[in-house]
């Protein structure tokens, strides 16, 4: 899939100059003096990356003053691939005059920032001519964000997506490389979705990607914040930090509208924050907060799918919801998207009736096989943390009747503190554990599992009802064949992911996939057997 529209609208150097800020015109280096004696300012823009393996003839290359190294180090590949100018800070021009880089370049005291509003030019100003919704948080962001495209699919009839899981115009997609794209490729893909008629699209915004100014030169309808919880503080040092980073999202000119998740201190210090129209959302039955959008009433476990509930709007009339996924969390997430949709011009009770049509989350809570006479309820989550683990198998609990089956392992390379504390969890709330592999890398798969067993056999000194099976694919289709038609199988920690890495390898293989091969085998034994 293309990533930036097949005609960008384009402009010179000398607009891009005017719009990243007057002072920051500094044509300079050999380029100044171009071969065809044409002026530097005049020199035409079609398109715009920070990745010099991604240069296209025409393109304006935004070397950043990186973690490990600086863009303009590649300053000589980017001209030979055809760029056609450099957006840099001042060390970038002097890498690029020490190399003699002819090319001229635009010197700004911060490029991140400015490359975003350059490609924003470029590109046409997309985000302005789409409802786009950002959604950020530490958690929830994904199933959030397909609950809120659920939701504007009642009025729109081409959306848009972008985040964790893939990017999808309309109904092209590719896997997602990150979480939120860099700011031109977030530009050229909304450049391409207004081109081909999507008039409505949300994205995932990290903490990594606002501190990074990936979303500069967007402009967000409405900017939705889900949760914070500790996370990423290698990357943002304070949980203050983090909200700093997360708080970018909401800044007047980035979002003309704000709606915040206010159940948890960091939303409420957020929302005291703000200055731009804002909706407050509690979404706690037990634990309301002061807020605008209240959930009074939650009923867990709705026909064995997900829940029903109540809530309340600002001027105080109750309103009767269903979140099509199990567990509180999805009360919230369903909760949030229902303002956030609203917010972004879907009519309330359309808004309603979409989140609770938003079934497709790939690898959140996702139904893979049916609860039917014969079969148990197949799900995959990508829960890989203990809150989340403790959170999803809480979520499946009122839905299952019989046992829950639990299919999981840890990641190699990653927390290994969390590996026993898994293991309690898993002990504590499942009934059948399948204990297997994730993307062990480069550990030794069978230390990882023991780690992971130590914890289990605190709760489980017998080790009863806990199996341990690899590969994963052959401990997916053993806790399937477990399952009877009462019980769920759930398999958590890898969710979408299309590979399993193992030892630096990127195997293909994906949850989803490996419960349908063996279902089909069973299903296959058993009209075998009816023969
Ligand atoms: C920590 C972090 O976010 N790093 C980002 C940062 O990288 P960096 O400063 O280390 O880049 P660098 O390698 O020093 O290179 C400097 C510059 O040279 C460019 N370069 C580099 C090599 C080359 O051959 N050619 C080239 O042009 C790079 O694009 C970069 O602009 O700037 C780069 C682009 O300018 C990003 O690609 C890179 O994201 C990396 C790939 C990454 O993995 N980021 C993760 C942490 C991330 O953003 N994750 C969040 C989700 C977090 C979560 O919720 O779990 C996400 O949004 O996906
Ligand atoms: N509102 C929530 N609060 C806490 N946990 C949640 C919430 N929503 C989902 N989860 C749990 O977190 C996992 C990841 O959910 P989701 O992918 O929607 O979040 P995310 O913020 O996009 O995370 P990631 O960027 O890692 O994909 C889910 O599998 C679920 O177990």
């Amino acid at each position: 899939m293309e990533l930036r529209p097949a005609h960008a609208r384009g402009a010179n150097l000398a607009q891009v100059a005017a719009r990243v800020g007057a002072d920051a015109l500094h044509l300079m280096g050999p380029g100044s003096a171009r071969p065809d004696g044409a002026e530097p300012s005049s020199v035409a823009l079609s398109g715009a990356t920070v990745d010099s393996r991604e240069v296209r003839p025409g393109d304006l290359f935004g070397a950043f003053p990186g973690f490990k190294v600086h863009g303009a180090t590649f300053g000589a590949q980017v001209a030979a691939a055809g760029a056609a100018a450099v957006l840099t800070d001042a060390a970038g021009a002097e890498l690029l005059a020490a190399d003699a880089v002819a090319l001229p370049v635009l010197v700004v005291a911060d490029p991140r920032a400015a490359m975003g509003e350059a490609a924003a030019l470029i590109y046409g100003d997309p985000s302005r001519d789409l409802v786009f919704v950002g959604v950020t948080g530490t958690n929830g962001k994904t199933t959030t964000s397909y609950f809120i495209e659920s939701a504007l699919r009642r009025l729109h009839d081409r959306t848009g997506i972008m985040g964790t899981v893939e990017l999808r115009i309309g109904s092209e997609a590719i896997e997602s490389p990150r979480t939120t794209v860099e700011a031109p490729v977030l530009h050229g893909l909304l450049a391409r979705m207004r081109d081909e008629g999507v008039t409505a699209a949300v994205t995932e915004v990290s903490s990594h990607a606002a501190a990074l100014d990936r979303i500069a030169g967007v402009e967000f309808a409405v900017a939705v914040f889900t949760n914070l919880q500790w996370d990423h503080l290698d990357f943002h040092k304070t949980m203050d930090g983090y909200l700093d980073a997360k708080a970018r999202l909401f800044e007047p000119g980035r979002a003309r509208r704000a709606v915040i998740n206010v159940d948890d201190e960091w939303g409420r210090k957020l929302a005291g924050r703000v200055q731009i129209p804002c909706e407050r959302v509690s979404t706690r039955p037990d634990a309301p907060h002061l807020a605008d959008w209240s959930v009074t009433w939650a009923d867990i476990g709705l026909d064995g799918v997900g829940s029903r509930f109540i809530f309340t709007d600002p001027e105080g009339a109750e309103h009767h919801a269903e979140s099509p996924l199990p567990g509180l969390v999805n009360v919230s997430n369903s909760m949030v998207a229902i303002v956030a949709a609203h917010a972004a011009g879907v009519p309330l009770d359309d808004a309603i009736a979409g989140v609770a049509g938003g079934h497709e989350v790939p690898g959140r809570m996702e139904r893979v096989i049916e609860r039917s006479d014969v079969d148990p309820l197949a799900i995959v989550d990508y829960a890989h943390t203990p809150d989340a683990l403790t959170l999803a198998l809480e979520g499946v609990r009122p839905i299952t009747p019989g046992r829950l089956i639990l299919i999981f392992g840890s990641d190699g390379d990653r927390d290994q503190g969390k590996r026993p504390v898994m293991g309690e969890i898993a002990a504590q709330l499942a009934d059948i554990i399948v204990l297997t592999d994730e993307n062990p890398r480069s550990e030794e798969p069978a230390a990882i599992r023991a780690a992971i067993r130590e914890g289990i056999q605190k709760v489980r000194p017998d080790l009863h009802d806990v199996h341990e099976v690899e590969p994963r694919v052959e401990a997916v289709a053993y806790g399937l064949r477990l399952g009877r038609p009462g019980d769920t199988v759930i398999v958590t920690g890898k969710g979408h992911e299309p590979t399993q890495e193992i030892a630096g390898v990127f195997h293909r293989y994906n949850d989803r996939d490996a419960y349908l091969a063996a279902h089909a085998r069973i299903v296959a034994e058993r009209e075998g057997g009816q023969e």
